[in-house]
């Protein structure tokens, strides 16, 4: 699916303050692909998230699906529109008193499909996000990258057509992290989806995104195919992230020095 944004803005006004979190935002990607939305926290980007998704409408702006305005659809339409959007968290929002298969089961059943088609659906699921053989087990006995497995499974039962992931890996060590960003990139490549990731880490959209927008103080700051924007930021704040993941990368060098210091006998060649 294609998703456009145009000139979206929301203003959250409480008691005490009014913040527009959202401003002038435009945005639009091609068809089916993984979008990186990353920015620092407060940056507004679940807002942006919210809107896109059609859990929020905007003060101005529109959303576009395949070019069809999605933004402020009456009830009936706007709940039709949803059964298209898969979503998954950071913290997996899983239904704790059911099974893995229960919880992949349960937007089946609200979207009125019958037993058996059910069933083969969370088999099929279980099977792709390779956790066949939990599909009776509680939730509460699962890992967090096997909760995330399930909630994918679980978002992308009903056949939908775009994936909004809201810090999806936040919660997970970089192994499991490195193992749901593989997951989600192969059953991108395998179905018909696009897949819109919110993230603070720029690794994600190293490792995920073909496209990514650089979100701060509410505005889209930067935006481009990842390898052009990786390649040559033209942002401070996009250096910035640039420069935390180079920080953060092991070279070559320290590696050696450390096996060494364990004893190990390395060949540098
Ligand atoms: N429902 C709300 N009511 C009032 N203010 C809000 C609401 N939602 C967001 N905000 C404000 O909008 C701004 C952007 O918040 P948002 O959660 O979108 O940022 P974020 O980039 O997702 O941050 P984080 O990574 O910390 O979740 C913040 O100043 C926040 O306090």
């Amino acid at each position: 699916m294609q998703l456009r944004l145009e000139h979206l803005n929301k203003t959250y006004t409480t008691k005490r303050a009014s913040v527009t979190a959202v401003k002038d935002v435009s945005l639009d990607f091609p068809d089916n692909s993984i979008i990186g939305i990353i920015g620092k926290s407060g940056a507004g980007k679940s807002s942006l998230l919210r809107l896109a998704s059609l859990l929020e409408t905007p003060d101005r702006g529109e959303v576009y699906y395949d070019g069809v305005r999605v933004d402020h659809l009456p009830k009936k339409e706007l709940n039709r529109r949803r059964l298209e959007i898969g979503m998954i968290f950071q913290n997996f929002n899983l239904f704790s008193s059911r099974t893995a298969g229960k919880n992949v089961a349960f937007p089946l059943e609200l979207a009125g499909w019958n037993r058996r088609d059910i069933d083969a659906r969370v088999k099929e699921m279980l099977a792709l996000v390779g956790l066949e053989d939990r599909e009776k087990s509680p939730i509460t006995t699962l890992s967090g990258g096997q909760k995330q497995r399930v909630a994918i499974a679980r978002a992308l039962a009903p056949r939908p057509n775009i994936l909004f992931c809201d810090e999806a890996t936040s919660a997970l060590d970089p192994q499991t992290t490195h193992e749901i960003l593989d997951l989600i990139k192969k059953i991108h490549a395998g179905m018909n989806l696009t897949v819109v990731m919110i993230t603070h880490q720029m690794e994600v959209v190293r490792d995920a995104c073909q496209y990514v927008a650089v979100v701060d103080k509410g505005y889209v700051i930067e935006t481009g195919a990842v390898s052009d924007v990786f390649r040559s930021p033209r942002h401070e704040i996009t250096r910035e992230f640039l420069s935390n993941i180079r920080r953060e990368e092991i070279t070559v060098d320290s590696a050696i020095a450390y096996l060494q210091a364990q004893g190990y006998e390395v060949n540098k060649r």
